[in-house]
């Protein structure tokens, strides 16, 4: 077994022109970890994923995965390892539920139609849509297509599955249904790096929450300890401001 962490970010420095957004953030995650990662609009939760599976380039510091730098992998390689769920679930319209989840695995993988086909099933039965396999993006809910969206990125095995506020799109009553194949993955063991401000996933999924603002960790810990017990009274403004919201809603 190796033993290196799966994912290890080390002083991550991210600029826009003159803007810098991410001011050496280090973590590491091992196989298993479920991270939640909390913080103001613009604290660079977004970027920091997208420098992960490098959607967006870095100015400074290391990512890598298992001891290899992202920065020295082939993106088809890192599109295979490290999966990502965007909050614009941005499905093919043309292409049903299974040709949604088939055309990475053959064009990624380069595998052939039937293989890619019961492979891409597997993965809709797994986030309950086998049913809507031949169904359309427009004959979808929004719920019903973030979580084909999961089916796709789940389809490639990546060892790494980053979300990016996978239910801030969704109307309300749509939110439960993603979640709970959300948690079911945790609880399967699957290494997740997962922006959100849904805080009953974190508290119930979550094995640590990161608390980013103005670019940097301003601290990070089991949710227990964040909820209960933070040591910053920045995260405790945050936190408090969070709940308060999720009750007047
Ligand atoms: N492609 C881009 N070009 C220029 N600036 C960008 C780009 N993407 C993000 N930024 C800026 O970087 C900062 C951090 O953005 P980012 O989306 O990472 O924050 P966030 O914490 O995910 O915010 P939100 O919760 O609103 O999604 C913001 O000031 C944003 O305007």
């Amino acid at each position: 077994m190796s033993s290196e962490p799966l994912l290890r970010v080390e002083d991550l420095q991210k600029s826009y022109g003159d803007e810098t957004v991410l001011r050496g953030v280090s973590f590491d995650l091992d196989k298993r970890d479920v991270e939640v990662v909390i913080g103001p609009s613009g604290s660079g939760k977004s970027t920091m994923l997208r420098c992960v599976n490098r959607l967006t380039e870095f100015q400074g510091g290391t990512i890598s995965l298992d001891g290899e730098s992202v920065m020295e992998m082939d993106e088809n390689t890192l599109r295979k390892r490290v999966g990502m769920v965007f909050q614009d679930i941005n499905l093919f319209s043309h292409l049903t539920a299974l040709g949604n989840v088939t055309l990475g695995l053959r064009k990624v993988r380069g595998m052939g139609d039937s293989e890619a086909e019961s492979k891409a099933m597997n993965q809709l039965e797994r986030v309950g849509l086998k049913a809507q396999a031949d169904s359309y993006p427009a004959e979808l809910s929004g719920g019903q297509k973030q979580r084909v969206g999961i089916a796709r990125a789940l389809a490639m095995d990546p060892e790494l599955l980053l979300f990016d506020e996978p239910t801030s799109a969704l109307d309300p009553e749509l939110v439960g249904e993603v979640l709970e194949v959300m948690r079911d993955l945790a609880e399967g063991g699957m290494t997740m790096l997962v922006v959100t401000h849904e805080m009953g996933f974190a508290r119930r999924a979550a094995s640590s929450l990161m608390f980013l603002d103005e670019g940097r960790i301003v601290e990070r810990g089991p949710p227990e300890q964040l909820f209960e017990n933070p040591q910053r009274d920045r995260t405790k403004e945050f936190l408090d401001r969070l709940t308060s919201i999720a009750e007047e809603t």
